[in-house]
């Protein structure tokens, strides 16, 4: 058989059977699991006397609500419904045996940032998780599901769980990005192109040379944003880069087993004559750096490009340009450039690793974050934290005047306390500018690259980051 996509190989290899109402039960390889979207799910299973099926393929961490710093990381929590939270998750995970990266383990991080580094996702694989940027893992070019509630009960007892197979779209991204210009940049770009609705019934499947060119840390940054366009997953066929990355870590068979795993894996990529449900190509070629202007990530422009005024705009995009423009505060005609910032926050499951940082390291270098900034350094994991500690990293943050923190989704979503207040405007590494996002309802997120959120950090106000290192 030819002409199939990762998608279908991967859909076929995993489907178990068809079930009655159209959809097929299909087998999970590794179920992540985290302390917001599990415990209804482990009581379900505990009210029908179940056990964790496979407990070997069920790993979780504590991610979304544990604190930052580090004199809060002592239990309890001194936020009572975050203790509960994260003790039910402690509970849950020592009653079923299943893997646990708690808050005080040396690998704990945000899910999306521990699994692909210690080597759980490989390509091929389903891996599902409640939680929407499960879409991450596909830049090894596994099939990455965000699920809900009752699938995770389903999974947590079955391994298995129904889904609907979605067609999938081909993004064809051609050229080469500037230097200073990352995935994050693109990703806004073929949000700003195709909206935040375009994706929904596809799977993304990300080729094309501009794609070739990225490091597995882009390939990350850009599959994680893959639901922000509607999309339920996004991947990018494996290759020598995915071969390298995976090479070496703990949970990646090494040896004979390696040799054999990896021609499995150059079998599971698309055939050269797949065929797409549909194909849409976008040059990235003289892109310069993005950022959201508005309150949806395709509310996006180059930093070098006007916000579009409403009245040029027809339907639901020109009220949801009004209601943003009115939101942010910002003006039509005018660029991004030169609004000015209170907080700047870099961290996440898109763009919180060594290499986010260090590139952020590069213009804060020599720097010091504007008198008026609060700034904010959140690894994604602790094993990045380590790795930029032993490379003196840290000290370039801190000595720009940035807080060095633990890892955790912190000011992503505001959930472990870490927050926006007031009207505060906050420019973000994060995937997500939705109005409360970070905590406050008069809150305003743009979001940027890592590199971005550095300059602005130093200039007090949006920038383009390359005017900064010059
Ligand atoms: C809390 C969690 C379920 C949620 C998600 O589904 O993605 C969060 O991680 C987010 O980024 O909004
Ligand atoms: S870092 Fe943000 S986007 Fe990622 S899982 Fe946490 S809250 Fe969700």
């Amino acid at each position: 058989m030819s002409k199939r996509t990762l998608y279908d190989k991967v859909w076929d290899l995993h489907k178990v059977a068809e079930l009655p109402n159209g959809q097929d039960q299909m087998f999970v390889d590794l179920h992540l699991v985290h302390e917001v979207s599990s415990p209804q799910a482990f009581s379900m299973l505990q009210e029908r006397e179940l056990d964790v099926a496979y407990p070997d393929r069920t790993v979780a961490v504590a991610d979304h609500i544990v604190p930052t710093a580090e004199q809060d990381r002592t239990r309890p929590l001194s936020e009572a419904q975050a203790e509960t939270m994260l003790a039910t998750m402690d509970e849950n995970a020592a009653e079923t045996d299943i893997t646990y990266y708690g808050l005080g383990d040396n690998e704990q991080g945000i899910t999306h940032v521990v699994a692909p580094e210690l080597g759980y996702t490989h390509p091929g694989m389903v891996v599902a998780c409640g939680d929407s940027h499960t879409s991450t893992h596909g830049a090894l070019g596994a099939i990455g599901i965000g699920i809900g509630t009752s699938q995770i009960r389903d999974v947590l007892a079955t391994q298995t769980f129904a889904a609907e197979k979605q067609q999938v779209r081909r993004l064809e991204l051609t050229g080469s990005l500037n230097d200073w210009v990352y995935a994050k940049d693109l990703m806004l770009r073929v949000l700003q192109e195709l909206g935040i609705d375009g994706g929904v019934g596809y799977i993304y499947e990300y080729g094309g040379s501009a794609v070739k060119q990225l490091s597995i840390d882009e390939r990350l940054a850009m599959c994680n944003m893959s639901i922000e366009g509607g999309a339920r997953a996004g991947y990018v066929n494996p290759d020598e880069t995915t071969y390298e990355y995976l090479e070496g870590r703990e949970f990646v068979p090494s040896g004979d087993a390696w040799e054999r795993q990896k021609t499995e894996w150059e079998s599971i990529a698309s055939d050269e004559d797949a065929e797409y449900d549909d194909v849409v190509e976008i040059d990235v070629n003289n892109l310069d750096p993005m950022v959201t202007w508005g309150i949806n990530p395709g509310q996006a422009a180059q930093v070098s490009e006007p916000i579009p005024d409403p009245v040029e705009l027809t339907g639901q995009e020109r009220d949801d340009a009004e209601a943003a423009i009115e939101h942010m505060g910002v003006s039509p005609g005018e660029t991004m450039a030169g609004t000015e910032v209170d907080v700047a926050f870099i961290g996440t499951c898109t763009n919180g690793r060594v290499s986010d940082f260090e590139r952020a390291a590069a213009v804060l270098e020599g720097n010091k974050v504007s008198d008026d900034v609060r700034a904010l350094a959140v690894p994604g994991s602790e094993r990045v934290r380590r790795e930029l500690e032993a490379r003196n990293i840290d000290e370039t943050f801190c000595e720009a005047g940035w807080e060095w923190r633990h890892s955790g989704c912190s000011m992503c979503i505001g959930m472990n306390g870490d927050q926006i207040y007031d009207d505060e405007l906050c420019i973000s590494s994060s995937n997500r500018n939705y109005v409360g996002r970070q905590g406050s309802k008069d809150g305003r997120t743009v979001l940027a690259s890592p590199a971005m959120v550095a300059a602005a950090a130093v200039e007090g106000e949006i920038v383009d980051l390359r005017e900064v290192i010059a």
